[in-house]
């Protein structure tokens, strides 16, 4: 049997690389930081990004991408904003890369499946995204998550390839539906947390939540999305999953918002990724540009480059005129 490449050694990285040895394939770790590689070869842990679990000792780390591209398929598991550059350093070559970021990239507004289909033409591309807690899964707890791919065969060929006991892949052929999702939901966290910190109350957290979904179902929609994958566990499942816990980076970020400190501060000297906050000006960027009306998205926008306080924020969106739960 071939290894399995990983390109990433953070948090879902590790937990993924976790979850694949456990059938016991060899996997083919690419990180970023010496004291990672090293960790993980003679120690058998990632103690800067997930630290306390214990490795399997078939994950090997390097930082020879050209070692990972030697594994029967390759996850990319680096933050969105980061993907296209990582790539760019990857051999060509025909094996299917699985994308596990969550974002859009900036400037371009591409989602990640059109970023590494032009980095890497000859390679199928599928997107593997879903409710999935990196120290949760990393635990062997059980989790269910969405695996997409053009080609229906190649979904259910890589499901089967990475699916464990407790890790059930749901295949899909809707790319950008499963994107969409992740995206969206990162910058929806960071609104649930505001709430929170800013003691709104859980009527406002549900609210919240229903009227982000009707956003990410008009946003998906207008990149064609099929709404069926946005009420799945990309979508719906993700957003229900990080609005409701401070295990959610995104969600935490947002609490400290709502307690009226500044993103400068609280993004600051962190090691570890809250990729809600670089989506959310690509996404109201996005929106604009696609005639999508999205005011949560563009509250989280605002209070993320100190352009209004809490209480400001919410009372515009208190304010918005009164309309239909649902447009036609
Ligand atoms: N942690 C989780 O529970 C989950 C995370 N994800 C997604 O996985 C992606 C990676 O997140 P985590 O593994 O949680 O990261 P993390 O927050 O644990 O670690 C940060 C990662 O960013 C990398 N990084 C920093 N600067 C970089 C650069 N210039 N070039 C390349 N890499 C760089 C670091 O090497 C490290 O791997 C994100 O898009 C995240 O949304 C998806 C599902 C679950
Ligand atoms: O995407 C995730 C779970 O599905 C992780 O969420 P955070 O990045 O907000 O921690």
């Amino acid at each position: 049997m071939k290894p399995i490449g990983v390109i990433g050694g953070g948090a879902w990285g590790t937990a993924l690389a976790q979850v694949i040895a456990s059938g016991s394939r060899e996997v083919l770790l690419w990180a970023r930081e010496p004291e990672v590689i090293a960790a993980i070869n003679d120690h058998h842990e990632n103690s800067m990004f997930l630290p306390g679990i214990a490795l399997s000792p078939l994950i090997r780390a390097t930082n020879d991408l050209s070692w990972v591209a030697e594994g029967e398929a390759v996850l990319v598991v680096t933050p969105a904003q980061h993907m296209r550059v990582v790539l760019a350093d990857l051999s060509q070559h025909a094996q299917p890369l699985i994308l596990c970021a969550k974002g859009i990239e900036a400037g371009t507004h591409k989602l990640l499946h059109e970023v590494a289909q032009e980095a890497h033409p000859y390679s199928p591309i599928a997107v593997l995204s879903g409710p999935t807690f990196a120290h949760e899964v990393a635990a062997g707890l059980p989790t269910a998550i969405t695996l997409a791919a053009e080609d229906e065969d190649r979904a259910k060929a890589l499901a089967a390839l990475i699916a464990r006991p407790t890790f059930r892949p749901y295949v899909s052929t809707d790319l950008s539906g499963a994107e969409i999702g992740g995206a969206v939901k990162n910058v929806l966290a960071i609104a649930c947390g505001v709430v929170e910190g800013a003691g709104l109350g859980q009527n406002a957290r549900a609210a919240l939540i229903a009227r982000g979904f009707a956003e990410m179902t008009r946003f998906g929609m207008a990149r064609g999305a099929r709404p069926e994958t946005l009420a799945g566990l990309s979508g719906l499942g993700d957003l229900v999953l990080t609005c409701s816990s401070t295990s959610s980076r995104n969600f935490s970020l947002g609490v400290g918002l709502g307690q009226g400190r500044s993103a400068h501060d609280l993004l600051s000297d962190r090691r570890t990724v809250a990729e809600g906050a670089a989506t959310a000006p690509v996404l109201v960027e996005a929106a604009r540009a696609a005639g999508v009306e999205m005011p949560i998205a563009d509250a989280v926008c605002a209070l993320l480059a100190g352009e209004a306080a809490v209480g400001a924020v919410v009372e515009r969106l208190l304010t918005r005129p009164l309309g239909a739960e649902h447009r036609a």
